[in-house]
């Protein structure tokens, strides 16, 4: 009984630190946009994954860390541009985060985002420990896709920093209209190209790739259909981050009934235990998914 207790206790607990890592990741948003402009320069670091970060990569980061660290019930935050998770209070839950997702798109001004995950458990965590995740689309209007509860929702989130629902129980469209691919073509695995190939063939689907994943996911979610960066000759494990980005957006697209891999099995059952590991995804529709499974078989 005394068990229960804690349990339902701490599952309360958990719902209300969800709401306000969303509330920050929201509010936090319009600061990021407007600190962008003067920060298209690359910074003097690296990051842990050995990429050249930019000013605003830094700059996101900082301001993240800052607010997120703050919340009650947040243990650890960790980061795509910094190399260790850092302890930030006493709290259950983690929170991981890609503060530009695409940046390399600002110099020639194109779409990016910032996403998040929340485990409940330390970090590096498993992808089956997510309690949350979720992303903000930087385009023409900013956008906020979030999973939690077994649902997915999308905001608009406005200049004074506030949120508003505008769509309710978001899932992939049945019929998979678009599809991008990244990594140098060359640098394709033959089983790879064979299947892009196939799904270039298909009159009823178009390529739309804009350079950075989460605006290509965020397509794919709008009209289905597949998104990869796949397993490259030169990287087997492809560009992407287990922590940061395969396992946030396995969740957002399981949940909005769609299928994720990493060639093999599902993104939320990679087994990688280095902060900074990477994995080849792929994501969309199951039946693609699953044609694409077995064409790396
Ligand atoms: O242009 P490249 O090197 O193929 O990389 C594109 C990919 O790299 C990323 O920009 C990596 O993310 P970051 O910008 O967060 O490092 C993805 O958004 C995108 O899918
Ligand atoms: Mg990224
Ligand atoms: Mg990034």
């Amino acid at each position: 009984m005394a068990t229960t207790d804690i349990n339902t206790a701490d599952t309360a607990r958990d719902v209300r630190t969800i709401d306000r890592v969303v509330d920050v990741i929201a509010s936090t948003a319009p600061e990021i946009r407007t600190g962008l402009p003067g920060r298209r320069v690359t910074a003097e670091d690296e990051n842990p994954s050995g990429e050249t970060q930019m000013a605003a990569d830094v700059f996101a980061d900082d301001l993240l860390c800052e607010r997120i660290g703050a919340l009650e019930g947040v243990g650890e935050y960790a980061s795509e541009e910094r190399p260790e998770s850092v302890d930030v209070g006493t709290g259950r839950l983690s929170v991981a985060v890609d503060p530009l997702d695409g940046s390399s798109n600002l110099k020639p001004n194109n779409t990016m985002g910032t996403i998040f995950a929340v485990y409940e458990a330390p970090l590096p965590a498993h992808g089956r420990d997510l309690v949350a995740a979720g992303y903000v689309l930087y385009g023409p209007v900013m956008t906020m896709v979030v999973a939690r509860n077994g649902t997915v929702d999308e905001y608009v989130i406005h200049d004074d920093a506030s949120h508003e629902l505008v769509r309710e129980d978001v899932t992939l469209p049945d019929e998979g209209s678009v599809y991008g691919f990244g990594g140098r073509v060359p640098d394709w695995t033959d089983d790879f190209e064979t299947f892009a190939r196939e799904v270039e063939q298909d009159a009823s689907r178009k390529l739309r790739y804009g350079g950075s994943m989460i605006g290509d996911v965020n397509q794919i979610l709008t009209y289905g259909g597949i998104f990869a960066y796949p397993t490259l000759e030169s990287a087997p494990e492809g560009k992407l981050r287990v922590q940061f980005e395969g396992y946030p957006i396995g969740y957002v697209i399981e949940t909005a009934g769609g299928a994720t891999s990493d060639g093999t099995k599902s993104l939320l059952d990679v087994d990688k235990d280095d902060l900074h590991a990477r994995t080849p995804m792929y994501v969309g529709n199951t039946d693609l998914v699953a044609k694409l499974e077995a064409a790396l078989d």
